[in-house]
């Protein structure tokens, strides 16, 4: 149900404490024992496949996998790949019972500096992999899923992804692409709490109250180019995501004045100038790991997730996000609209006295 309570996010929970271990839902799915039905062990091995491959690249997209570990993949791969031969009679217990990460599955942590202060955070093994996979599940069955239709210039259509949205009560609403989703609340998932906590822990002094989700149920869905730069997140927004389930290709372009748009809603104009190497990074998120894009990289980058032929599994996305409350105090400021006038919505604002003016930026400026 939509949340109109007054639980917030709680900053730390001792969740913190325990967070190699599953929650009890979880823990009840897969001790058990019980056969695997057909259609459990197909949509497993799909994720398997998935995630063995390199996914192949669509003509036309530039590769450069910045964050991959020598092509290196969790150990225990090889163990799921075992027990997929004989799907009919193995358990789900069995196809979850990994050998415990070794010190080598220690997760790794790399800064990439996108210049002109933009820069991303990515660890690769940031949740260790069977409890990545616990929350996948959890989340996959739990969360209520729905596929908005969105409005996209001027078109609608159905965003090509599932999706939800989760929010501490009392912030100002999510707008995009004509969609407002209703905000769940934390304490209707407690698995989320977990995952925030790691990310706490992981990104010491860093905030966030919101939450959106995105399920990828196969090789056709995808988001399109965009940036997540919506006034609400105030010029500077620190998002946090983490993946799940099937590998995808994550792409981050950089912002040019005349740049072709795609959006959700498929391709509407022809690239004219070929971006130059720098300008376009493309990686692999894996199971279990978080990206952090920070400083300016909403403003001065695009990203996006594109199809991908051979990701026929399914991948489960959570941006975790910080919204700002200027527009409670300056209701003047509009939720949907895109910020890339700061400055200019700041002077046009009649209404700003020079008082008004600190308290806004240090509004803009709170962490
Ligand atoms: O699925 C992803 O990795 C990215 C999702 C995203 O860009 C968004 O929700 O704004
Ligand atoms: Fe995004």
């Amino acid at each position: 149900m939509p949340h109109n309570s007054t639980a917030d996010l709680p900053v730390s929970s001792s969740a913190a404490n325990r967070s190699d271990q599953p929650f009890d839902v979880i823990r009840e799915v897969l001790d058990d024992g019980s056969q695997i039905t057909n259609e459990e062990a197909e949509s497993l091995n799909k994720k398997n496949i998935c995630s063995e491959q390199r996914l192949k690249e669509e003509p036309g997209s530039e590769s450069g996998d910045i964050f991959s570990e020598n092509g290196e993949d969790y150990p225990n791969h090889k163990t799921i790949n075992h027990y997929h031969q004989d799907k009919r009679r193995m358990s789900l217990t069995s196809l979850v019972a990994v050998d415990p990460p070794s010190s080598q599955d220690a997760p790794t942590r790399r800064t990439i500096n996108l210049g002109h202060g933009s820069d991303l955070i990515y660890i690769q093994r940031f949740l260790p992999f069977q409890q990545s996979w616990s929350f996948f599940h959890y989340l996959d069955k739990h969360i209520p899923w729905t596929r908005p239709t969105i409005r996209v210039f001027g078109r609608s259509c159905l965003q090509p992804r599932d999706t939800c949205y989760v929010a501490s009560s009392g912030l100002t609403p999510l707008v995009y692409s004509g969609y407002r989703p209703d905000a769940y609340s934390w304490d209707d998932f407690p698995p989320l709490k977990e995952i925030l906590d790691a990310i706490y822990k992981a990104l010491p002094g860093s905030r966030f109250n919101s939450l959106l989700l995105n399920r990828y149920k196969g090789a056709n869905d995808y988001v399109g180019w965009h940036a997540d730069d919506e006034k609400l997140y105030g010029p500077t927004p620190e998002i946090a995501s983490v993946s799940f389930g099937c590998e995808r290709d994550f792409v981050l372009k950089k912002k040019e004045s005349n740049h072709e748009k795609t959006g959700d809603c498929g391709p509407a104009k022809k690239k004219l100038k070929k971006s130059s190497k720098e300008d376009q990074h493309s990686f692999t998120l894996k199971h279990g790991s978080l990206l952090v894009m920070r400083g300016y990289t909403q403003r001065d980058w695009i990203h996006s997730v594109p199809k991908r032929v051979k990701a026929e599994g399914t991948r489960i996305n959570l941006t975790f996000r910080l919204v700002l409350d200027i527009t409670k105090r300056f209701p003047n400021f509009v939720a949907d609209q895109k910020c890339d006038s700061w400055n200019f919505e700041v002077k046009k604002d009649q209404k700003l006295e020079a008082l008004d003016v600190s308290e806004f930026l240090s509004n803009l400026l709170q962490v």
